[in-house]
């Protein structure tokens, strides 16, 4: 696969809407899951990005029908499934290839799973996931892939070692088609774990408690037919809010699923950039104080992540960038992942006054004025980031590795130059 760069011209002000793209991470596991029923399922609003391919040719190497009927549906028809060996380098490419361990148990009793990939930005655990599904009957080995199986799949109360993401789809997947009663307790509860929740409720599942940590599921044998809406990619708006302050923009975000936006806008707004409603549009002038607030008797303010509904650990270098455009210090504190934050030795050669504490935790003070610079994206967000500042930036800046970007957002290079942005996407 050819590599990707892009050349960024800066200083430009954008204008005009956008519709943010379907969640990645709600597609992957609702792809994964329509391996549950033999039943033929319609997928809208699913974003043509690189993990969503990858995951389409995984499924369809299972034997499934997939295919795309219009730009973002997607139907597949999973009528019979085969256990195969999965492509080793496929599964290597996304984090989302470990959520097919959930519905090929309930389906097939079994499959063989290389080691999952995704972004490189820390270690990146799975130990949630074997707890669980042990828990509800499995056996795992492991050596250099994982082996699943179990004979049959038996509903019990599992409290999850962490609020995981996929550990919870994974889990929600086999419980699902467990027998009797399953409580999953300490879940995750982003809006792509409820997203997931709700296909599952339309196929047939049935499930109590969603959008909380402890979700309540009888579980059946039987599947059916869907239709089912992606919902909009939250991390897409909250890095269109970052995009819109540093270059002072006026952009009206269409269907912006303004429900879950709470704890985003409230991080934005400690920076001084706050966003209006308008139905279920999101509006960003482009007149914003950019000025961090600081916390009650002065103190120096913090943005950090936490589990959901807090604010998301993939918004933590789009903080980053948009802080530097900000007048004020602020604390970012990156709980999650230990790598994640490196990219900001990038965003100070660029010219932005940060300190590195240690890999969790950087102190930005702004306003800096950012120069043009030759860049690497090394993870989606971090790629978004350096985007974003080379487009807040004098002159003309190239980003390597831009296929990092693509991973997590369509056609970015389009869409943003639709508004008025400057980006020429070409083979590296
Ligand atoms: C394909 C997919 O869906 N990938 C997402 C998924 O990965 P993934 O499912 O791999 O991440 P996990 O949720 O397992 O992350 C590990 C753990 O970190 C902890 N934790 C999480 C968030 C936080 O702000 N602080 C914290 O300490 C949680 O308790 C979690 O259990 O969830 C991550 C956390 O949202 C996102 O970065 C990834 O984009
Ligand atoms: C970390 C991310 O993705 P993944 O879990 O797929 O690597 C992300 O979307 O920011």
């Amino acid at each position: 696969m050819p590599g990707i760069r892009y050349i960024v011209e800066g200083g430009k002000r954008l204008s005009g809407e956008i519709t943010p793209a379907g969640n990645k991470n709600a597609a992957l596991p609702i792809i994964a899951a329509t391996l549950l029923t033999d039943q033929p399922v319609r997928l809208d609003n699913v974003p043509r990005i690189r993990d969503v391919e990858t995951l389409v040719t995984l499924v369809r190497s299972l034997g499934a029908d997939a295919e795309w009927t219009g730009p973002q549906t997607l139907n597949i028809h999973a009528k019979e499934v085969r256990v195969v060996d999965l492509d080793a380098d496929a599964c290597a490419r996304i984090r989302a290839s470990i959520l097919l361990a959930g519905p090929l148990l309930a389906r097939c009793g079994g499959v063989t799973l290389p080691p999952p990939g995704g972004d490189v930005i820390g270690r990146r655990r799975v130990d949630t996931h074997l707890l669980a599904l042990e828990q509800l009957g499995a056996t795992i080995v492991e050596n250099e892939n994982y082996h699943f199986r179990a004979s049959k799949l038996i509903g019990t109360d599992v409290f999850l070692d962490e609020p995981s993401v996929t550990g919870t789809e994974n889990a929600l997947m086999a419980a699902v088609a467990a027998e009797g009663t399953t409580v999953l307790r300490n879940a995750a509860s982003e809006p792509h774990v409820q997203d997931l929740a709700n296909f599952l409720v339309a196929i047939g599942a049935r499930i109590e408690g969603i959008g909380t940590n402890t979700m309540t599921i009888q579980g059946t044998s039987s599947f059916g037919s869907a239709s089912h809406k992606i919902g909009p990619d939250h991390i897409e708006v909250g890095s269109l809010i970052g995009l819109a302050a540093v270059t002072k923009s006026e952009i009206r975000v269409r269907d912006a699923g303004v429900a879950h936006l709470r704890a985003i806008r409230m991080n934005f707004e400690r920076l001084g950039v706050v966003c209006e409603i308008d139905g279920d549009d999101l509006l960003i002038p482009s007149q914003q104080e950019m000025k961090i607030h600081a916390d009650a008797g002065g103190h120096i303010p913090k943005i950090e992540d936490q589990p959901w509904p807090a604010f998301p650990a993939d918004l933590m270098s789009i903080a980053v960038v948009t802080a530097t455009q900000c007048d004020g210090v602020v604390l970012v504190f990156e709980k999650m992942f230990e790598s994640r934050l490196f990219f900001v030795d990038k965003l100070i050669s660029m010219g932005a006054r940060i300190v590195l504490c240690d890999p969790h935790r950087v102190i930005v003070t702004g306003p800096s004025r950012l120069r043009r610079a030759k860049l690497t994206s090394p993870d989606i967000r971090a790629g978004m980031a350096l985007l974003i500042a080379a487009m807040c930036a004098e002159g003309t800046s190239i980003i390597h590795n831009a296929h990092q970007i693509e991973r997590g957002y369509e056609r970015i290079d389009e869409r943003l130059n639709a508004l008025g942005a400057s980006i020429r996407r070409e083979e590296d």
